[in-house]
């Protein structure tokens, strides 16, 4: 069998093999008239690619399936423990085809947030050591809001003609989560969201789509350089 070149390529430590990213998103989910149904998994999925070529990690693609809250009817959704499993057998694949030993989750999607309490679990079943990055969730603001928007202009998967429709939100209920009033009522982040558009409404600005990339890739290469010095 052929003796691999760990080396070779823009390597700064061969260990970093041993390292994948993968993102998980939502492909199946409203996000208002001006961005795909598959926004959260784009977004995810871009922050991986850019982070795994930054930091020579290995990109393992993007889980399928998300999870949601039940008070948020906004697209489809599997059950939290359909989720895990589904990612225990991702990353088992990940181990055996391609020898990975420790992971970054590129988290792209708010509803799969409750996934954080199972990782401990994940990390037993896989034999995995696992980061959850949740920093573009944590920086992008509403829902259909105007960091999605910025950051889908940048993706080039953001219809401009439709950018005035996005805060029509008696038609658009999901933009800001503005119709999940449970949803708002249990969550101060998902109250704020909603009060932001309906009193601010959207905007696109590409360089503020730019940064909220480029500090999410910043930060998953700072993760894949804390589980090389583990
Ligand atoms: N979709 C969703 N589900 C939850 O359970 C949430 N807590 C949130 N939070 C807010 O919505 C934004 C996420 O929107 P995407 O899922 O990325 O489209 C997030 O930034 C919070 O403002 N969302
Ligand atoms: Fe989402």
């Amino acid at each position: 069998m052929a003796q691999l070149r760990y080396e070779a390529g823009r390597i700064n430590n061969p260990n970093v093999h041993k390292v994948g990213i993968i993102a998980l998103g939502s492909h199946l989910e409203n996000h208002g008239p001006a961005l795909p149904i598959d926004t959260d998994a784009k977004i995810g999925s871009y922050i991986a690619l850019q982070s795994a070529l930054e930091s020579g990690a290995k990109f393992l693609g993007v889980v399928f399936p998300a999870h949601e809250l039940d008070e948020i009817d906004h697209g489809i959704h599997v059950s939290l423990e359909e989720l895990k499993k589904n990612l225990i057998e991702t990353l088992k694949s990940a181990k055996k085809y391609l020898d990975i030993e420790k992971v970054v989750i590129v988290n792209s999607h708010g509803g799969n947030t409750p996934i954080m309490a199972e990782l401990a679990d994940v990390e037993d079943e896989t034999d995995i050591t696992i980061i959850f990055n949740n920093k573009v969730i944590s920086t992008e603001g509403p829902h259909g809001g105007s960091g999605e928007l910025s950051m889908g202009k940048v993706l080039g998967i953001l219809n401009e003609d439709e950018i005035d429709n996005q805060t029509d939100l008696e038609k658009y209920e999901e933009v800001g989560l503005h119709g999940f009033n449970k949803a708002r009522e249990n969550d101060p982040g998902i109250e704020e969201g909603a009060r932001d558009v309906e009193e601010n409404g959207v905007y696109v600005d590409e360089v503020y789509g730019k940064q909220l990339f480029e500090l999410a890739i910043n930060s998953v290469i700072l993760d894949v350089q804390k589980l090389l010095d583990f």
